[in-house]
């Protein structure tokens, strides 16, 4: 008897023998019943050739702020030129190009802000990231020589100090990063806050906290908790001004200096991907040893193999690729790294959005 292994290979077989035929190509695109697949196909296959153009065109959007200009409402051609310091024709070039994408759209002899364009400026980090991109795309230049020599060693790695330098890193090395980080943040937390009663814990400790915008979501949400910080010293710098003297600020290097007791809630938001097996093997001990009986860990981050997200899984493999550290987990692999650093209570959660982030609870 056939395994449901081998079914499945003469299935993929089959199907991609049909697909990929031009005579069933030409015969889809002729089919009334066959035609809407056949356009899909199509298109997807196009976004896959041309991808690239669209960020690039997004990035130049950003750049010139041409969103920003129609947030209060239409506006000419000419007026958009001179705002966005473009001649005209290289302003109406990028209306047009832009309205193909759903950013902008024609209205009479103005211009408007489109669905996507609407989308994207209701999420301001989204333009941080855009803008960010460029240090990624210098990466992705060559993925061949990226992926031959297993990642870092370009503009993404200098980006993030602690991901291949040595040291902690000065105000100067840390601050891009964490400016990045804090504008994405509110995304994240929604995720986290939608997934988790933080109101079941007198005491939250936010480990890679960055400039705390996580904990001010989380007091927004739940004023009564009480707070700290643990970050590289450089990042706890820039939390005390952002959160002020009701928080406690611990500053260290969790892989070296031991991390503080007395939290019955310890949160890692978007901090395990960033690192390699090893050192977040130790984070996660750690984190055990500090946590006192009946506490909490809550880890939260994009996880690979997340069902529905599309591309999002390559996106962050290759960013933490170039990046030079780290990779994304599976829901499952982070539960066996749990159990494995003395967890036992391990419960996947729901979050709202799981391609922006996927949640995780464990207790000792
Ligand atoms: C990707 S950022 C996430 C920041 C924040 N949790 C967020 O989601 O916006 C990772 C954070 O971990 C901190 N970090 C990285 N390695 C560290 C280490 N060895 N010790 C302490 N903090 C570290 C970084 O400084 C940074 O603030």
């Amino acid at each position: 008897m056939k395994s449901s292994t081998d079914l499945r290979e003469q299935w993929i077989a089959w199907r991609n023998g049909v697909i990929g035929s031009p005579r069933f190509q030409r015969f889809a695109a002729r089919s009334p019943f066959l035609r809407p697949v056949a356009r899909r196909r199509a298109r997807t296959l196009f976004d896959l050739v041309a991808g690239f153009t669209y960020s690039q065109l997004l990035a130049a959007c950003i750049e010139t702020r041409l969103l920003d200009h129609l947030r209060g409402g239409p506006r000419g051609a000419d007026d958009l030129a001179a705002r966005i310091g473009l001649p005209a024709d290289a302003a109406e070039r990028l209306l047009r190009t832009a309205e193909g994408l759903g950013l902008v759209e024609r209205l009479d002899q103005r211009w408007a802000l489109g669905s996507e364009g609407a989308a994207l400026l209701g999420n301001p980090g989204i333009a941080e990231m855009v803008a960010h991109h460029r240090l990624l795309y210098a990466d992705l230049a060559d993925p061949l020589a990226l992926l031959r020599r297993g990642g870092g060693g370009g503009a993404l790695s200098r980006h993030w100090h602690y991901a291949e330098a040595s040291g902690a890193g000065d105000a100067a090395a840390v601050a891009p990063y964490s400016a990045l980080m804090a504008a994405s943040q509110p995304m994240v937390a929604a995720q986290a806050l939608a997934a988790y009663r933080f109101d079941r814990h007198a005491r939250v400790l936010d480990i890679g906290g960055g400039e705390g915008a996580f904990l001010s979501a989380v007091a927004r949400a739940v004023p009564e908790l009480d707070r700290g910080l643990f970050d590289l010293p450089a990042v706890g710098e820039r939390s005390r001004a952002r959160l002020g003297d009701g928080v406690a600020i611990h500053r260290g290097d969790f892989l070296t200096d031991p991390l503080p007791t007395g939290y019955d809630l310890i949160t890692l938001i978007r901090v395990l991907h960033d690192h390699d097996d090893v050192p977040a093997m130790q984070l996660l001990r750690a984190v055990r040893a500090a946590l006192p009986p009946g506490g909490t860990l809550l880890i939260a981050e994009p996880m690979a193999g997340t069902r529905g997200a599309g591309g999002v899984g390559s996106y962050f493999e290759l960013y933490l690729l170039a990046m030079g550290s780290g990779r994304p987990r599976t829901m499952q692999e982070i539960g066996a790294m749990l159990r494995e650093a003395g967890f036992r209570r391990v419960r996947p959660l729901r979050t709202p959005l799981p391609l922006v982030a996927s949640a995780v609870t464990a207790r000792p």
